[in-house]
């Protein structure tokens, strides 16, 4: 499977934010999405997720050769800012969510095994959500989507708010989700995109490119990143 970019555009006013974007994706792989604070990833993220409409530009999934449009299934989207249902316990939330999606979600496991996918305590499960963390808000998102199964899963910031310890999980469990999908992660944090990432991408004048590790060590290739970016002007 590969998801491919073409031509995406999008400027706010006079700031031309991205410029003419294409890239191809391939399935088994993490991508790591690097670039300055205000580069565009998030942009990017809502253009895919089309929460925002791209000024120009197309983007679909090719399978077996065939391409096709992205669908609204295909896609599961982590916000850096989690939006869970406050009104909601978690149980609720996570019983709803597997009963909405009863046709499309194969549930395999008990609620409580999910909790303990991500750490959730066992007395936190029937608490409401607006009593949540910030973290454990961005546990429910990601479990959500990783139940969901998509085709492309799009990571905007996510683990940055929880601990080491469910950082570390959280890295094992994208690890272990990444075959026959596309997970495309973006973060500030060079040694996580290091460690987590198969390919680092750089979001850098508006434009994506990814960079070749080829001969370099981790230092060699950490300094590449580090000049590349510190290249990007602002508008
Ligand atoms: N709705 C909007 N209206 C006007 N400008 C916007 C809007 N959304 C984003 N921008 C601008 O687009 C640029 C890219 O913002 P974006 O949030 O995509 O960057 P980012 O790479 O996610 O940044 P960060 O790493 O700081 O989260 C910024 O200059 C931002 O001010």
């Amino acid at each position: 499977m590969k998801f491919i970019i073409e031509h995406l555009s999008k400027r706010f006013e006079q700031k031309e934010v991205l410029k003419d974007i294409h890239f191809t994706f391939e399935d088994g792989k993490i991508y790591g999405l690097l670039g300055r604070n205000g580069a565009g990833k998030t942009t990017l993220f809502n253009c895919l997720n089309r929460d925002l409409k791209a000024d120009s530009g197309t983007f679909s999934l090719e399978e077996d050769g065939i391409r096709r449009d992205v669908t609204a299934e295909d896609i599961g989207y982590v916000l850096s800012t989690p939006t869970v249902p406050e009104f909601l316990t978690g149980r609720e939330f996570l019983k709803f969510f597997l009963d909405i999606n009863e046709t499309s979600v194969q549930a395999s496991k008990s609620l409580d095994e999910y909790f303990n996918m991500v750490s959730i305590a066992p007395e936190d499960r029937d608490k409401l959500m607006k009593d949540y963390s910030h973290g454990m808000k961005n546990k429910m998102q990601m479990l959500i989507n990783i139940i969901a199964q998509p085709k492309l899963l799009l990571l905007d910031e996510p683990l940055t708010s929880l601990d080491v310890v469910v950082a570390e999980e959280m890295k094992g469990l994208l690890r272990s989700l990444k075959d026959s999908r596309i997970t495309i992660f973006s973060t500030h944090i060079l040694d996580l995109a290091l460690d987590l990432c198969d390919e680092i991408i750089l979001l850098s004048h508006g434009e994506l490119e990814a960079v070749e590790k080829s001969n370099l060590d981790d230092q060699e290739f950490k300094e590449k990143i580090i000049s590349a970016l510190r290249e990007e002007t602002y508008a």
